[in-house]
């Protein structure tokens, strides 16, 4: 049985005009535990969309999301929150911290919202992305390799079977981008999650043994296309 299961899965969104537009159109799509996969796709092709329907943070209008045999698609939100908290760790571009929080806080409040509060395991994460000198350090105080490294230690905090990231270098540097993404997949590999990652870049992209091609299994994008072309037309 696959980590995570994919039917039939449909969200649309109302533009201004009021014009109805599918967004996401994914008829099948699973991943196995403790993979590694990337899904590529352009600006506007429905990444966040999807890495958010996977999540739970949006439900969808058809179709199923399965994570580790329970249906997530199937919850109200506050049992969406709960199934995420126990099973997803999300790395976002613009990595999220609470400002008002140190890093030590960020990871623990993470925990919060999960299995339980274990200061040893969170310490030494932050200690596992090279931040065990900066617990106390506030994000603004940190460089922005160094608070994607803390949402990397917070993804990873209620020790997820499953990691999504969505374009988690895009922030950052060159070289910095790659050290990010050495350490995401390495820290997943480490504590058994399976890591679902989407971006647009080469670079990134070409590090990963298996990527998909968002058109490929997402269907809503070849009707923007045709309807592109007969707009064209
Ligand atoms: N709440 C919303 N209401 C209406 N349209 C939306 C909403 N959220 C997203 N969209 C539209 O859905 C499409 C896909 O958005 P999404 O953020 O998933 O793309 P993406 O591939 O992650 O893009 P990027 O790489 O630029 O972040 C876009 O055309 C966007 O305008």
């Amino acid at each position: 049985m696959p980590l995570l299961e994919i039917e039939g899965l449909k969200k649309s969104y109302m533009s201004p005009e009021g014009n109805r537009h599918t967004i996401i159109d994914v008829p099948w799509f699973t991943l196995q535990e403790k993979s590694q996969v990337a899904l590529r796709g352009e600006s506007g092709s429905g990444k966040t969309t999807l890495l958010n329907l996977i999540a739970g943070i949006l439900k969808p209008d058809e179709g199923r999301v399965v994570i580790d045999a329970q249906e997530m698609s199937a919850l109200n939100e506050p049992g969406r929150d709960r199934l995420r908290a126990m099973n997803i760790g999300y790395i976002f571009q613009t990595f999220n911290l609470l400002q008002g929080y140190t890093c030590l806080e960020n990871v623990l409040l993470g925990m919060s919202f999960g299995p339980g509060v274990d200061r040893g395991f969170a310490e030494t994460l932050l200690k596992r992305v090279g931040l065990g000198d900066r617990m106390k350090h506030r994000p603004r105080q940190l460089s922005t390799g160094q608070q994607q490294r803390v949402a990397v230690a917070r993804a990873l905090a209620n020790k997820p079977k499953l990691v999504l990231a969505d374009e988690p270098t895009g922030n950052l540097d060159h070289n910095n981008a790659r050290e990010a993404l050495g350490l995401i997949r390495e820290a997943c590999k480490e504590n058994g999650a399976a890591l679902l990652l989407v971006s647009h870049d080469r670079e990134v992209l070409g590090q990963f043994r298996t990527v998909f091609d968002l058109s490929r299994i997402n269907k809503a994008l070849d009707e923007a296309a045709t309807n592109e072309s007969e707009e064209g037309s």
